[in-house]
């Protein structure tokens, strides 16, 4: 998928959200677990009933590959059932040796066929170029993340270049690849940072999880964070996917992903350059 058509989905929708299928077999309603496929049953819900809210699927792998070939079996099923025109996200973050990475690359561009996958981006160039070799995909580069962690290293001082870890990565990492095909993760509990980060990197879009669960402001990242084409995917997983584990669960979904999409419907009024 192009920027552009990401833009006019953003556009049509009027949303910018992305739905995290972060499926644990341990929370899913227990109605699915005598099911062939539970995992799969429970995202094809999901999916049916924030549809049309959402501009962005997130599978979280960790979820799927923990399972082993039956997760993986679940996962590509699912992918292939996220509706057209819709940004698919393999949350992987992965990032290896060039030749590795070339093989993580085409694990979830070619056999999987994801628009795009996380990626780590500490090993430096050859580690994030292989994945940016593939046409209309695209690498999303661990920017800031959300959790407590990000102050051990990515907060770090450069004295001799005045800036952070973070924000380093987030310059250095344009000289590989284009606005067209890297954006960057940024916590939505660091809205605080997204002025330097837009600084930056003014174009890019950015992929913001940590709204609902993790108690980030939806409002600060739009106001902070939106640029001309919107420039923002605003991912929640738990605060969708797990609004009931009831046999309601797919219409509480719904209404938890709608709200969300209401309230970027104002902002994308309010906030869009
Ligand atoms: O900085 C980061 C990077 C990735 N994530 C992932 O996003 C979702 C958030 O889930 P919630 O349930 O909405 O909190 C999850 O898959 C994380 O691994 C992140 O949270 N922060």
């Amino acid at each position: 998928m192009t920027r552009k058509d990401l833009f006019e989905q953003i556009q049509s929708k009027k949303s910018y959200l992305c739905v995290g299928l972060d499926t644990d077999i341990n929370k899913i309603p227990k109605h699915l677990l005598d099911k062939e496929d539970p995992i799969f049953e429970f995202n094809k819900a999901i999916i049916d009933a924030t549809k049309d809210y959402a501009v962005a699927y997130k599978p979280n792998i960790a979820f799927y590959e923990a399972l082993g070939a039956s997760g993986w079996n679940s996962l590509q099923k699912t992918l292939e059932y996220i509706p057209e025109n819709t940004f698919t996200i393999s949350d992987a973050k992965r990032g290896d040796i060039g030749n590795t990475s070339s093989l993580y690359a085409r694990a979830f561009f070619e056999n999987m066929n994801f628009d795009s996958v996380t990626v780590a981006p500490y090993m430096g160039e050859d580690s994030v170029k292989p994945f940016l070799e593939f046409k209309n995909k695209w690498v999303i580069l661990l920017g800031v993340t959300s959790n407590q962690g990000s102050f051990d290293f990515q907060h770090l001082r450069i004295k001799d270049k005045n800036r952070s870890l973070f924000e380093e990565v987030i310059i250095k990492s344009q000289e590989w690849g284009t606005s067209d095909q890297l954006m960057f993760v940024v916590g939505a509990t660091r809205a605080d940072l997204l002025e330097k980060v837009r600084k930056a990197a003014p174009d890019h879009f950015l992929l913001v999880p940590g709204v609902g669960a993790q108690g980030g402001s939806l409002e600060d990242v739009s106001k902070y964070g939106m640029n001309d084409h919107c420039g923002l995917l605003v991912n929640s997983s738990r605060g969708i996917i797990y609004s009931s584990n009831g046999e309601d669960f797919a219409e509480k979904a719904k209404e938890a992903a709608k709200t969300l999409q209401m309230e970027m419907s104002e902002y994308l009024d309010k906030y869009l350059g």
